[in-house]
Protein backbone atom coordinates (compact mmCIF):
# COMPACT_ATOMS: atom_id res chain seq x y z
CA UNK A 1 0.00 0.00 0.00
CA UNK A 2 1.14 3.49 -0.75
CA UNK A 3 0.52 6.86 0.78
CA UNK A 4 -2.12 9.40 1.07
CA UNK A 5 -1.19 12.29 -1.13
CA UNK A 6 -2.81 15.90 -0.31
CA UNK A 7 -2.72 18.83 -2.18
CA UNK A 8 -3.81 21.61 -0.45
CA UNK A 9 -5.24 24.62 -2.90
CA UNK A 10 -5.35 22.59 -6.29
CA UNK A 11 -5.68 24.89 -9.04
CA UNK A 12 -3.63 24.43 -12.27
CA UNK A 13 -0.80 23.23 -10.88
CA UNK A 14 -2.45 20.93 -8.33
CA UNK A 15 -4.04 19.56 -11.40
CA UNK A 16 -0.62 19.01 -13.40
CA UNK A 17 0.55 17.56 -10.59
CA UNK A 18 -2.12 14.86 -9.58
CA UNK A 19 -2.78 14.26 -13.20
CA UNK A 20 0.68 13.48 -14.21
CA UNK A 21 1.21 11.18 -11.14
CA UNK A 22 -1.64 9.47 -11.75
CA UNK A 23 -1.21 9.09 -15.36
CA UNK A 24 2.33 7.88 -14.72
CA UNK A 25 0.79 5.26 -11.68
CA UNK A 26 -1.64 4.29 -14.63
CA UNK A 27 1.40 3.55 -17.16
CA UNK A 28 3.17 1.37 -14.43
CA UNK A 29 0.29 -0.87 -13.66
CA UNK A 30 -0.41 -1.51 -17.16
CA UNK A 31 3.74 -2.42 -17.50
CA UNK A 32 2.69 -6.25 -18.71
CA UNK A 33 3.70 -8.85 -15.82
CA UNK A 34 6.95 -10.32 -16.45
CA UNK A 35 8.15 -13.24 -14.51
CA UNK A 36 11.29 -12.39 -12.35
CA UNK A 37 12.98 -15.02 -13.98
CA UNK A 38 13.00 -13.55 -17.52
CA UNK A 39 15.15 -10.90 -18.37
CA UNK A 40 14.13 -7.44 -19.04
CA UNK A 41 14.53 -5.04 -22.05
CA UNK A 42 17.14 -2.73 -20.50
CA UNK A 43 15.26 0.68 -19.85
CA UNK A 44 12.49 -0.70 -19.56
CA UNK A 45 10.03 -0.09 -16.49
CA UNK A 46 10.41 -3.08 -14.20
CA UNK A 47 6.96 -5.07 -13.43
CA UNK A 48 5.26 -4.21 -10.34
CA UNK A 49 2.56 -6.58 -9.76
CA UNK A 50 4.58 -7.90 -7.04
CA UNK A 51 6.08 -5.12 -5.38
CA UNK A 52 3.59 -2.34 -3.68
CA UNK A 53 6.17 0.79 -3.44
CA UNK A 54 6.05 2.86 -0.13
CA UNK A 55 7.31 6.01 -1.95
CA UNK A 56 4.44 6.13 -4.68
CA UNK A 57 1.19 7.83 -3.38
CA UNK A 58 -2.26 5.11 -3.74
CA UNK A 59 -4.46 8.05 -2.68
CA UNK A 60 -4.92 11.67 -3.37
CA UNK A 61 -7.41 14.35 -1.70
CA UNK A 62 -7.13 18.09 -3.20
CA UNK A 63 -8.55 21.19 -1.87
CA UNK A 64 -10.34 24.50 -2.88
CA UNK A 65 -12.47 26.69 -1.86
CA UNK A 66 -15.42 27.33 -4.57
CA UNK A 67 -17.95 24.63 -4.73
CA UNK A 68 -17.35 25.25 -8.91
CA UNK A 69 -14.15 24.92 -8.63
CA UNK A 70 -14.10 21.41 -7.01
CA UNK A 71 -16.66 20.36 -10.06
CA UNK A 72 -14.62 21.38 -12.28
CA UNK A 73 -11.72 19.57 -10.87
CA UNK A 74 -14.08 16.34 -10.29
CA UNK A 75 -14.48 16.31 -13.89
CA UNK A 76 -10.85 16.76 -14.79
CA UNK A 77 -9.91 13.89 -12.87
CA UNK A 78 -12.99 11.37 -13.47
CA UNK A 79 -11.60 12.13 -17.06
CA UNK A 80 -8.22 10.26 -16.07
CA UNK A 81 -10.25 7.19 -15.50
CA UNK A 82 -8.96 4.16 -12.78
CA UNK A 83 -7.31 6.34 -9.45
CA UNK A 84 -8.73 9.82 -11.32
CA UNK A 85 -12.37 9.22 -10.39
CA UNK A 86 -10.74 8.28 -6.61
CA UNK A 87 -9.33 11.63 -5.86
CA UNK A 88 -11.50 12.84 -3.50
CA UNK A 89 -11.80 16.70 -3.81
CA UNK A 90 -13.24 18.84 -1.02
CA UNK A 91 -14.33 22.68 -0.45
CA UNK A 92 -12.53 24.57 2.56
CA UNK A 93 -12.02 21.18 4.74
CA UNK A 94 -8.09 22.33 4.32
CA UNK A 95 -7.70 20.37 8.54
CA UNK A 96 -9.71 17.53 7.54
CA UNK A 97 -7.79 16.68 4.31
CA UNK A 98 -4.04 17.08 6.01
CA UNK A 99 -5.11 14.96 8.91
CA UNK A 100 -5.89 12.33 6.33
CA UNK A 101 -2.95 12.50 4.44
CA UNK A 102 0.40 11.16 4.66
CA UNK A 103 2.36 14.03 2.61
CA UNK A 104 1.18 17.39 1.73
CA UNK A 105 1.74 19.76 -1.15
CA UNK A 106 0.47 22.95 -0.95
CA UNK A 107 -0.37 24.45 -4.03
CA UNK A 108 -2.26 28.16 -3.15
CA UNK A 109 -0.78 31.12 -4.26
CA UNK A 110 2.12 32.52 -2.42
CA UNK A 111 0.27 35.79 -0.60
CA UNK A 112 -2.35 32.44 0.55
CA UNK A 113 0.57 30.75 2.44
CA UNK A 114 0.28 32.39 5.81
CA UNK A 115 -3.23 32.49 6.28
CA UNK A 116 -3.74 28.88 5.11
CA UNK A 117 -1.12 27.23 7.54
CA UNK A 118 -2.16 29.02 10.40
CA UNK A 119 -5.48 27.94 10.27
CA UNK A 120 -6.55 26.66 13.94
CA UNK A 121 -5.25 23.35 13.79
CA UNK A 122 -3.37 22.82 10.97
CA UNK A 123 -0.28 22.70 12.40
CA UNK A 124 -1.33 20.08 14.67
CA UNK A 125 -2.51 17.96 11.46
CA UNK A 126 1.21 18.54 9.93
CA UNK A 127 3.17 17.42 13.38
CA UNK A 128 5.65 15.13 11.50
CA UNK A 129 4.88 15.21 8.05
CA UNK A 130 6.38 16.16 4.97
CA UNK A 131 4.83 19.38 3.70
CA UNK A 132 6.40 20.59 0.12
CA UNK A 133 5.66 23.76 -1.04
CA UNK A 134 5.48 25.06 -5.05
CA UNK A 135 5.22 28.66 -4.12
CA UNK A 136 6.86 30.94 -5.52
CA UNK A 137 9.21 33.51 -3.41
CA UNK A 138 8.00 31.80 -0.20
CA UNK A 139 11.27 30.89 1.63
CA UNK A 140 11.83 28.03 3.70
CA UNK A 141 12.36 29.54 6.58
CA UNK A 142 9.09 31.50 6.01
CA UNK A 143 7.48 28.34 5.67
CA UNK A 144 8.54 26.84 9.31
CA UNK A 145 7.57 29.36 10.83
CA UNK A 146 4.22 28.73 10.37
CA UNK A 147 4.19 25.16 11.44
CA UNK A 148 5.65 23.24 14.46
CA UNK A 149 9.72 21.89 14.11
CA UNK A 150 8.36 18.68 13.54
CA UNK A 151 6.87 19.28 10.04
CA UNK A 152 9.87 18.50 7.41
CA UNK A 153 9.72 21.51 4.55
CA UNK A 154 11.01 21.54 1.28
CA UNK A 155 10.59 23.81 -1.85
CA UNK A 156 9.94 22.41 -5.02
CA UNK A 157 9.42 23.87 -8.31
CA UNK A 158 8.05 22.28 -10.67
CA UNK A 159 5.98 23.67 -14.01
CA UNK A 160 3.32 23.10 -15.92
CA UNK A 161 4.19 20.38 -18.32
CA UNK A 162 4.23 18.07 -15.40
CA UNK A 163 0.61 17.82 -16.63
CA UNK A 164 1.97 15.85 -19.55
CA UNK A 165 5.00 14.25 -17.19
CA UNK A 166 7.20 16.22 -19.23
CA UNK A 167 7.91 18.54 -16.17
CA UNK A 168 11.55 20.25 -14.84
CA UNK A 169 10.92 20.26 -10.83
CA UNK A 170 13.83 21.80 -8.52
CA UNK A 171 13.47 20.66 -4.91
CA UNK A 172 15.67 21.91 -2.30
CA UNK A 173 17.89 19.80 -0.38
CA UNK A 174 16.40 17.80 2.50
CA UNK A 175 17.77 18.30 6.51
CA UNK A 176 19.67 15.92 8.11
CA UNK A 177 16.67 15.40 10.16
CA UNK A 178 14.17 12.73 10.47
CA UNK A 179 12.95 10.16 8.27
CA UNK A 180 15.50 11.41 4.84
CA UNK A 181 15.65 8.11 2.82
CA UNK A 182 12.28 8.22 2.73
CA UNK A 183 11.09 11.30 2.41
CA UNK A 184 13.83 11.78 -0.18
CA UNK A 185 12.33 8.79 -1.98
CA UNK A 186 8.71 10.23 -2.16
CA UNK A 187 9.70 13.56 -3.42
CA UNK A 188 11.86 12.18 -6.06
CA UNK A 189 9.27 9.38 -7.03
CA UNK A 190 6.77 12.05 -7.32
CA UNK A 191 8.85 14.45 -9.26
CA UNK A 192 10.50 12.01 -11.70
CA UNK A 193 7.52 10.67 -12.48
CA UNK A 194 5.96 13.47 -13.78
CA UNK A 195 9.52 14.76 -15.46
CA UNK A 196 12.76 15.69 -15.03
CA UNK A 197 14.04 16.21 -11.14
CA UNK A 198 17.11 17.59 -9.13
CA UNK A 199 17.92 19.03 -6.32
CA UNK A 200 19.36 22.64 -5.71
CA UNK A 201 19.88 24.84 -2.99
CA UNK A 202 17.16 27.15 -2.17
CA UNK A 203 19.58 30.34 -3.10
CA UNK A 204 18.89 29.51 -6.85
CA UNK A 205 15.00 29.02 -6.16
CA UNK A 206 14.42 32.84 -7.41
CA UNK A 207 15.83 31.95 -10.76
CA UNK A 208 14.32 28.44 -10.94
CA UNK A 209 11.20 29.94 -11.18
CA UNK A 210 11.95 32.26 -13.65
CA UNK A 211 13.80 29.88 -16.00
CA UNK A 212 11.79 26.79 -16.00
CA UNK A 213 8.93 28.05 -13.78
CA UNK A 214 7.38 30.62 -15.44
CA UNK A 215 9.68 29.04 -19.25
CA UNK A 216 6.83 27.24 -20.79
CA UNK A 217 5.37 31.04 -21.11
CA UNK A 218 8.22 32.54 -22.29
CA UNK A 219 8.77 29.43 -24.67
CA UNK A 220 5.48 29.99 -25.92
CA UNK A 221 6.23 33.44 -27.31
CA UNK A 222 8.80 31.54 -29.37
CA UNK A 223 6.76 29.43 -30.02
CA UNK A 224 3.67 31.61 -31.52
CA UNK A 225 6.16 33.96 -33.31
CA UNK A 226 7.80 31.70 -34.86
CA UNK A 227 4.07 30.12 -35.88
CA UNK A 228 3.23 33.89 -36.95
CA UNK A 229 6.56 33.86 -39.21
CA UNK A 230 5.64 30.94 -40.82
CA UNK A 231 1.66 32.03 -41.17
CA UNK A 232 3.13 35.55 -42.47
CA UNK A 233 4.58 33.39 -45.47
CA UNK A 234 1.32 31.88 -46.43
CA UNK A 235 1.56 28.24 -44.46
CA UNK A 236 -2.08 27.39 -43.23
CA UNK A 237 -1.57 28.18 -39.22
CA UNK A 238 -2.26 24.55 -37.88
CA UNK A 239 0.62 23.16 -40.40
CA UNK A 240 3.04 26.31 -38.93
CA UNK A 241 2.22 25.68 -35.16
CA UNK A 242 2.91 22.17 -35.93
CA UNK A 243 6.41 22.65 -37.36
CA UNK A 244 7.33 25.10 -35.07
CA UNK A 245 6.58 23.03 -31.61
CA UNK A 246 8.14 19.73 -33.25
CA UNK A 247 11.32 21.79 -34.38
CA UNK A 248 11.88 23.38 -30.99
CA UNK A 249 11.27 20.23 -29.14
CA UNK A 250 12.99 18.25 -31.60
CA UNK A 251 16.17 20.96 -31.01
CA UNK A 252 15.64 20.51 -27.31
CA UNK A 253 16.19 17.22 -27.30
CA UNK A 254 19.00 17.13 -29.17
CA UNK A 255 20.58 19.40 -25.93
CA UNK A 256 18.85 17.24 -23.74
CA UNK A 257 19.82 13.60 -25.12
CA UNK A 258 22.55 14.25 -27.24
CA UNK A 259 23.85 16.33 -25.21
CA UNK A 260 24.54 19.02 -27.71
CA UNK A 261 25.52 22.74 -27.13
CA UNK A 262 23.22 24.95 -28.58
CA UNK A 263 26.06 26.93 -29.93
CA UNK A 264 26.65 23.54 -31.91
CA UNK A 265 23.45 22.88 -33.39
CA UNK A 266 23.09 26.20 -34.41
CA UNK A 267 26.27 26.14 -36.47
CA UNK A 268 25.68 22.71 -38.20
CA UNK A 269 22.52 24.56 -39.10
CA UNK A 270 23.75 27.39 -40.82
CA UNK A 271 25.45 27.03 -44.11
CA UNK A 272 27.44 29.76 -45.20
CA UNK A 273 25.74 32.38 -47.36
CA UNK A 274 22.44 30.48 -46.48
CA UNK A 275 18.87 31.39 -45.59
CA UNK A 276 19.78 30.31 -41.67
CA UNK A 277 22.52 32.96 -40.90
CA UNK A 278 20.18 35.56 -42.73
CA UNK A 279 17.49 34.66 -40.16
CA UNK A 280 19.85 35.00 -37.31
CA UNK A 281 20.96 38.29 -38.23
CA UNK A 282 17.97 39.40 -37.81
CA UNK A 283 17.37 37.88 -34.59
CA UNK A 284 20.26 39.48 -33.62
CA UNK A 285 19.18 42.91 -35.16
CA UNK A 286 16.31 42.67 -32.36
CA UNK A 287 18.21 42.19 -29.70
CA UNK A 288 16.52 38.48 -29.11
CA UNK A 289 19.17 37.11 -26.67
CA UNK A 290 19.69 39.98 -24.25
CA UNK A 291 15.91 40.36 -24.36
CA UNK A 292 14.76 36.94 -23.56
CA UNK A 293 17.72 36.86 -20.44
CA UNK A 294 16.49 39.75 -19.69
CA UNK A 295 12.91 38.34 -18.73
CA UNK A 296 14.61 35.84 -16.71
CA UNK A 297 16.55 38.20 -15.13
CA UNK A 298 13.28 40.70 -14.19
CA UNK A 299 11.23 37.16 -13.80
CA UNK A 300 13.87 36.36 -10.80
CA UNK A 301 13.53 39.83 -9.26
CA UNK A 302 9.68 39.40 -9.06
CA UNK A 303 9.98 35.96 -7.93
CA UNK A 304 11.92 37.36 -4.94
CA UNK A 305 9.35 39.29 -3.74
CA UNK A 306 6.61 37.30 -4.10
CA UNK A 307 5.02 35.68 -0.47
CA UNK A 308 6.81 38.72 1.05
CA UNK A 309 4.47 40.84 3.03
CA UNK A 310 3.74 44.38 1.38
CA UNK A 311 5.08 43.21 -1.77
CA UNK A 312 2.04 40.53 -2.68
N1 LIG B 1 1.18 28.27 -12.64
C1 LIG B 1 2.43 27.85 -12.80
O1 LIG B 1 2.90 27.60 -13.93
C2 LIG B 1 3.32 27.63 -11.61
C3 LIG B 1 2.92 28.04 -10.35
N2 LIG B 1 3.74 27.81 -9.27
C4 LIG B 1 3.27 28.18 -7.93
O2 LIG B 1 2.20 27.32 -7.66
C5 LIG B 1 1.23 27.96 -6.87
C6 LIG B 1 -0.14 27.76 -7.47
O3 LIG B 1 -0.21 28.36 -8.73
P1 LIG B 1 -1.42 28.03 -9.69
O4 LIG B 1 -1.71 26.58 -9.64
O5 LIG B 1 -1.10 28.68 -10.98
O6 LIG B 1 -2.60 28.84 -8.96
P2 LIG B 1 -4.17 28.65 -9.11
O7 LIG B 1 -4.77 29.99 -8.83
O8 LIG B 1 -4.50 27.98 -10.37
O9 LIG B 1 -4.53 27.67 -7.91
C7 LIG B 1 -4.64 28.08 -6.58
C8 LIG B 1 -5.65 27.18 -5.94
O10 LIG B 1 -5.69 27.46 -4.56
C9 LIG B 1 -7.03 27.31 -4.12
N3 LIG B 1 -7.18 28.05 -2.87
C10 LIG B 1 -7.19 29.37 -2.67
N4 LIG B 1 -7.36 29.64 -1.34
C11 LIG B 1 -7.44 28.44 -0.70
C12 LIG B 1 -7.64 28.04 0.63
N5 LIG B 1 -7.74 28.92 1.63
N6 LIG B 1 -7.71 26.74 0.90
C13 LIG B 1 -7.61 25.82 -0.08
N7 LIG B 1 -7.42 26.12 -1.38
C14 LIG B 1 -7.35 27.43 -1.69
C15 LIG B 1 -7.84 27.88 -5.25
O11 LIG B 1 -9.16 27.34 -5.18
P3 LIG B 1 -10.43 28.15 -5.71
O12 LIG B 1 -10.35 28.12 -7.20
O13 LIG B 1 -11.59 27.39 -5.21
O14 LIG B 1 -10.32 29.52 -5.14
C16 LIG B 1 -7.07 27.34 -6.46
O15 LIG B 1 -7.57 26.10 -6.82
C17 LIG B 1 1.66 29.41 -6.74
O16 LIG B 1 2.16 29.61 -5.45
C18 LIG B 1 2.74 29.60 -7.77
O17 LIG B 1 3.75 30.47 -7.34
C19 LIG B 1 4.92 27.14 -9.38
C20 LIG B 1 5.35 26.72 -10.60
C21 LIG B 1 4.62 26.97 -11.83
O1 LIG C 1 3.90 33.58 -12.50
C1 LIG C 1 4.02 33.09 -11.38
O2 LIG C 1 4.10 33.78 -10.37
C2 LIG C 1 4.10 31.59 -11.23
C3 LIG C 1 5.41 31.13 -10.65
C4 LIG C 1 6.11 30.36 -11.73
C5 LIG C 1 5.14 30.30 -12.79
N1 LIG C 1 4.05 30.94 -12.50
Amino acid sequence: MGYSLCVLGCGTMGVAIISGVIASLQARDNVQFVPKWESHTPGTSTPTADSPDPSLPSSFIATVTRPESAKKLQHTFSLLGGLGSSVQVVVGENIAAAAQADVVILCCKPHQAQAILSQNGLKEVLDGKLLISILAGVTISQLTGWVLPTTKVVRAMPNTPCRIREGMTVVSPLSDTGDTQLDRSIIVKIFSSIGRCRFLEEKHFDACTALSGSGPAFACIFLEAMADGGVMMGLPRAEALELAAQTLQGAARMTLQAGAHPAQIKDSVTTPGGCTIAGLLAMEDGKVRSTIARAIQVATERASELGQPSKK
